[in-house]
């Protein structure tokens, strides 16, 4: 099987340009003979013609991006066809990059290569695929922060203060007439110190996880409040439809927004009441369904026309959810004395900054601070942080029994191959091949 992979890595449909990656030993061969250009040197882009395998058919006339290994994407010698935007000229090129003799990616494997030869570790090479699906400012600079290696720089300096102790312990341990046993108290304070580290990262990998998946927000209330208005000013468009009859919104409506940099996932329900429309009791039925999913209710109320039992009634359903009182129609009243409910009027846009400001609060997204802190944000990621926090306090708690230094010995090694998992410096073939089968072909 041919070493040389190649794919189209601009997305299906038409566009201004696309592109055909080929990467691999025989990129510069295969190039050779679908364009028009015989010298290959890096870092450059020029104009040539696109031809058939058999060099008789121009098929474009575009550019060649050539770069030489090691100084690539993948670190490996590399070509990228830069055709004219069309699906079917694309996929015609890349046919015959085919015959030419590359054999089509797999899923993530140019990024996989890269991560092999390299030139990215694994958090950077997760990051890959953050990037691509970044939904807001909040995600994309979470992706950046993994993308520029902030977190595997945090994860690595552990892992190398671990290992010098673990070095330390077992030269003294090889060599006892030579080597004195380290200082316990430097190595309770390195531990005491990485445990405090771990302890931050674990606590704000909540907010990583949520800001890379978006947040699910629905909107519930009473029939009429206002819910559809409000989830139309929050999308800026008007999605939803409205009118001053209860029970306007069957079916639950979804859409995605972007509240304060956050990539949001809206769902606007049918007023919550008794009712014996059948229709609109399913409609009842999956507004119940959607709050349990939520991650954040904002349970909506009406200033101007307060029924204190269903209100009641109503807020009994959503207290115990995560949730933010809001009171919708401030302008039809004179004045607000409501000091527990968020004040705003969703028909006239106002309060509608602050209200962001309170979700972002109540997600516990407020004080994320990229510029300060890194955010672990993967599962994987963070189930193996547990470990490594598991395996610290088993080290510290052993240190306060005895000055046995060796006991600390397997569980040292325990921190260590728990945080090289997350940079992928003590891997396995099997996780590797995990990650990225979930990428997206051409990447
Ligand atoms: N056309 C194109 N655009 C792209 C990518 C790509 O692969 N091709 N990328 C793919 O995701 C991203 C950019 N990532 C890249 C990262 C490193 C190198 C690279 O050639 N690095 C070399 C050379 C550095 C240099 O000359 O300064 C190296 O690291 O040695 C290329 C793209 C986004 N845009
Ligand atoms: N004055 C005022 N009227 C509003 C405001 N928000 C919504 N309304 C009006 O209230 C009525 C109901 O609005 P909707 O957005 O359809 O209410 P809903 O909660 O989605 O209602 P259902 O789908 O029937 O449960 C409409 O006539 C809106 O114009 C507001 O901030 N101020
Ligand atoms: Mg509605």
């Amino acid at each position: 099987m041919s070493n040389t992979i190649a794919a189209i890595a601009t997305p299906p449909g038409t566009g201004g340009v696309a592109i055909v990656r080929v990467s691999g030993l025989d990129a510069f061969a295969i190039a050779a003979q679908v364009t028009s250009l015989k010298n290959f040197t890096g870092n450059t882009i020029r104009p040539c013609a696109f031809t058939t395998a058999d060099g008789q058919t121009v098929l474009d006339h575009g550019l060649l991006a050539v770069f030489t290994a090691p100084r690539s994407y993948t670190g490996e010698d590399t070509v990228e066809l830069n055709c004219h935007g069309s699906d079917y000229l694309a996929r015609r090129l890349l046919s015959e990059v085919l015959v030419a003799g590359a054999r089509l990616a797999e899923p993530g494997e140019f990024t996989k290569r890269a991560f092999l030869s390299g030139k990215l570790d694994l958090t950077q090479a997760e990051s890959v695929a953050d990037m691509l699906s970044a939904g807001g400012n909040l995600s994309l600079n979470l992706a950046l922060q993994h993308l520029d290696g902030d977190v595997s720089r945090e994860i690595r300096r552990l892992r190398r203060e671990i290992l010098q102790i673990l070095a330390e312990i077992e030269a003294a341990l090889d060599y006892p007439e030579e080597i004195a046993d380290p200082d316990t108290e430097k190595i309770r304070q390195i531990l005491g110190a990485a445990r405090e580290t771990t302890a931050r990262l674990l606590a704000d990998s909540d907010a990583g996880l949520l800001i890379k998946s978006g947040a699910q927000i629905v909107l519930a209330g009473r029939p009429n409040v206002g819910k559809s208005s409000l989830f139309n000013a929050l999308l800026k468009h008007n999605r939803a439809i409205v009118t001053d009859i209860a029970g306007t919104t069957r079916d639950a409506l979804e859409a995605e927004a972007d509240i304060g940099g956050l990539k949001v996932t809206l769902l606007d329900t049918a007023g919550l009441r008794e009712t014996t429309d059948p229709l609109e009791r399913l409609g009842v039925e999956r507004s119940r369904a959607c709050l349990q999913n939520a991650d954040l209710v904002l349970a909506i109320f009406d200033a101007a026309s307060r029924e204190p039992d269903a209100d009641e009634k109503f807020w009994a359903e959503i207290k115990h959810l995560p949730h933010l009182r809001i009171l919708n129609k401030i302008d039809l009243l004179e004045k607000v004395d409501e000091t527990d409910s968020i004040p705003i009027s969703a028909k006239n846009g106002v309060n509608l900054d602050l209200l962001g400001a309170k979700i972002l609060e109540k997600l516990n997204l407020r004080r994320v601070d990229f510029s300060r802190y890194v955010y672990v944000s993967s599962l994987r990621q963070k189930n193996k942080l547990i470990q490594a926090a598991k395996h610290l306090e088993k080290c510290l708690s052993a240190l306060g029994k005895t000055n046995y230094l060796d006991v600390l010995a397997p569980y040292l090694k325990a921190v260590a191959a728990a945080l090289g998992e997350i940079t992928g410096d003590e891997v396995s073939e099997e996780i590797i091949e995990q990650i990225f089968a979930n990428f997206c072909v051409g990447k």
